[in-house]
């Protein structure tokens, strides 16, 4: 084993608009829906439809959503990295005695994966941990990071050593953390209501030809209903953000939410796990356009339970991430 290997750790998210506004947007939606990791489609067919239907017609709609759950420091997506990754390096600063530097790249847009890359640099790291913020794998997400990280060394003539974690749908720190959030918003509405899982959705495609995204999301959600204790009756899980035309992965969660009440399901929690953090995924289609739907269906309650965060179970689980991976390249080296 090598002494003084100096590591450091890329975190890696999806990417999200520098502003709320029709430009920033159209400019992210272009580079996002370009990938064929995300759209698979002929680009001979994809894309005229992109460029000529989506990016007329997109961007100035969704810009306005932004605008609903804009932070003051800028996009809650990018926001909420930030602070996770600063509790993410002040944690392992006070549990290991070598420092481990941490910085956060987007997939899409900025911070860019070159800029990041920069930092790692310039504090002579020798070693990176990149840890995709995508609890559950999916090539659309997780593959598509690790593109975006190998395009990124094409030009790059000194080539860092890499460890790319995978995921971790099942890590018990995940779980209990989950677990625990959702114990947290029964404990403040002084009830237990029937609890949906709702994942984002693929197409339903993807995960015929080889995806592990749907089975690592049921796995997830076995583990966190078994770690709280629920009868199959007290759950449910769905998928939503359906995009396009094509079938996506089922139960889909509008359609499932509205048939709740007429069920006697009229009180529900909803939780997003493949959501590391809240972005305009959760806070307007979960918590506005989801609830209301339900709510018109004749449900009662809806109440979201918010992702993870900079939680301290969130900085304690990737926190051990960190410490079990790089443990664990030590003693292979
Ligand atoms: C074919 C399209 C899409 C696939 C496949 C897809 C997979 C996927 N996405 C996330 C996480 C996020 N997606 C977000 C936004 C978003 N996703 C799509 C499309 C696909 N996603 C679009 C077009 C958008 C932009 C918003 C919109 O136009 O509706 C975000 C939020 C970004 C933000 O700025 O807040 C996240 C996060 C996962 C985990 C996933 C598959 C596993
Ligand atoms: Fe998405
Ligand atoms: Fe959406």
């Amino acid at each position: 084993m090598k002494e003084n290997v100096k590591y450091g750790v890329l975190l890696m998210n999806l990417g999200t608009p520098d502003a709320p506004e029709k430009k920033a947007v159209r400019r992210f939606l272009k580079e996002f829906l370009s990938d064929s990791r995300v759209v698979d489609l002929n680009p001979l067919i994809w894309r005229p439809i992109l460029n000529l239907i989506i990016l007329n017609l997109r961007p100035s709609k969704v810009a306005k959503v932004y605008q609903q759950v804009w932070m003051d420091e800028g996009s809650p997506l990018l926001v909420l990295s930030n602070r996770l990754k600063k509790a993410l390096s002040d944690s392992l600063a006070s549990s290991d005695e070598q420092a481990i530097p941490v910085e956060l790249a987007m997939t899409y847009g900025n911070p860019s994966v070159e800029s990041a890359a920069n930092q790692l640099r310039k504090q002579r790291v020798d070693k990176i941990l990149v840890i995709p913020m995508y609890p559950q794998f999916s090539a659309t997400t997780t593959a598509a990071a690790y593109d975006r990280l190998m395009k990124s060394l094409k030009k790059c003539p000194h080539w860092p050593s890499l460890n790319l974690t995978q995921d971790y749908a099942d890590h018990p720190l995940y779980i209990k953390a989950l677990a625990n959030s959702i114990r947290a918003q029964w404990e403040k509405q002084a009830e237990q209501r029937h609890l949906v899982f709702s994942y984002h959705g693929i197409p339903k495609r993807y995960v015929s030809q080889g995806d592990p995204y749907a089975s690592r999301c049921e796995l997830t959600s076995q583990l966190v209903a078994k770690e709280l204790g629920l009868k199959d009756s007290d759950w449910t899980h769905v998928y939503q953000s359906r995009f396009g035309r094509e079938e996506w992965l089922k139960p889909y969660a509008d359609a499932t939410l509205k048939s709740m009440p007429s069920k006697g399901i009229e009180r529900v929690n909803v939780i997003s796990p493949a959501f590391s953090m809240d972005c305009i995924e959760t806070l307007e289609e979960i918590q506005i356009e989801l609830k209301e739907e339900f709510e018109s269906s004749g449900g009662e309650a809806f109440d979201y339970v918010p992702a993870l965060n900079d939680s301290d179970d969130h900085v304690a689980l990737y926190t051990s991430l960190v410490i079990e991976n790089t443990q664990q390249w030590k003693a292979n080296d």
